[in-house]
């Protein structure tokens, strides 16, 4: 008998076909995963789940007895319980590297779209609203080349992001992680600041963390009081990394200037958020990695560690290597 697994959410059709000749797989869509009936059915003797954003909790994780391996279609792992996984001995993986210079891509371009006003200017063009023959310096944007570009988070894709600001644009970069980066410091002629030194002093503030217990909240009403009055901030990140809340208030009172957000607390944002009604605000639907290449991608990299943690190989991208080390 085939082993079974559970393919959640996005997982690419060629990737999916080469699962289906080796697996048991069931595929499910945007379902609620705590009542599809269908789903907690299989879910009880799937050895493997393999998916995007799902959320694995202690709930999911008890309902699945046989589980073996979590193989997520995304960097970013804040929807597993890793603490419970590893109590169960169940290994996680994640996708990094593939995505990283596409998301790089994206925050870059909602920054420019931010900074330059695009998608504002783009709406004025296509409802007629460009009436005389020159643009008024009310259509004005501001500069993104020979700024202060300040990251927060400098790894696999704050130093991409830092690539292009550095070496596209010219920008001055200085940054924030747990770590200094020495050669990050050499490559992009960056400097390592506290946090409240990068707010006080970027035009842009760039969010690329992961979110954890610890970046939960890490920018609320006091650190968008630090940033300059025109400073632009972008977050690529997670939505719960900021206190949406306090960003509205900031935006609304002036206390920055824009925003560029491919993150939400709650996602799909909800079509009342204030942020939506903003001119000043940026937004896409989360979809930083997702251009049809790196989908692509992403989903042969899941699926490589999920074929090597089914086949009790070490995966290439295990997170949780307490799990292994107790093999
Ligand atoms: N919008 C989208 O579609 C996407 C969003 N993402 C998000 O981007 C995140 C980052 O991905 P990636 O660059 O590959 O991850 P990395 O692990 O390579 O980098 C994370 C960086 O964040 C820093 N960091 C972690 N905790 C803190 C903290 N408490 N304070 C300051 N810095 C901290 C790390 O510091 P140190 O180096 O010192 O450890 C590291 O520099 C993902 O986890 C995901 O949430 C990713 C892909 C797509
Ligand atoms: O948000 C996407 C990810 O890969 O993380």
């Amino acid at each position: 008998m085939k082993t079974k697994i559970i393919a959640y959410n996005r997982v690419e059709q060629p990737v999916l076909k080469k699962l289906k000749s080796k697996y048991d797989v069931h595929f499910f869509k945007n379902i609620d995963t705590k009542t599809d009936p269908e789903f907690l059915a299989q879910l009880y003797d799937a050895e493997g789940i393999i998916g995007l954003e799902l959320p694995v909790d202690k709930e999911l994780i008890d309902r699945a007895p046989n589980l073996r391996i979590v193989s997520n279609v995304s960097v970013g792992y804040n929807n597993l319980d890793v603490d419970y996984l590893n109590k169960r001995n169940i290994m996680a993986t994640n996708t990094p590297d593939v995505l990283t210079d596409t998301v790089a891509d994206t925050v870059f371009g909602i920054l420019i779209a931010t900074a330059r006003r695009i998608p504002e200017l783009d709406h004025m063009v296509k409802t007629g609203g460009w009436t005389t023959e020159a643009v008024e310096p009310e259509h004005f944007g501001i500069d993104v080349h020979h700024k202060k570009l300040g990251i927060i988070g400098m790894g696999r894709i704050g130093q991409a992001i830092a690539q292009r600001g550095h070496f596209g644009f010219d920008m001055e970069i200085s940054y924030h992680s747990r770590t200094r980066k020495p050669d990050v410091e050499e490559r992009f002629a960056a400097t390592y600041c506290s946090l409240d030194d990068l707010l006080t002093q970027s035009d842009f503030v760039c969010l690329i963390t992961p979110l954890t217990a610890e970046t939960e909240g890490m920018l609320g009403k006091r650190e968008f009081q630090l940033m300059k009055k025109d400073a632009i901030f972008i977050n690529g990140s997670r939505g719960k990394t900021i206190v949406e809340q306090d960003l509205i208030a900031a935006l609304r009172d002036g206390e920055i200037a824009a925003a560029g957000l491919d993150v939400f607390e709650k996602e799909p944002v909800e079509t009342d958020n204030p942020l939506l009604k903003m001119k000043n605000v940026v937004t896409t639907p989360h979809i930083g990695s997702s251009t049809h290449e790196t989908e692509l991608k992403m989903s042969e990299l899941a699926a490589t560690n999920l074929i090597a943690g089914l086949n009790g190989d070490k995966p290439p991208n295990l997170v949780n290597s307490a799990t292994w080390s107790k093999k």
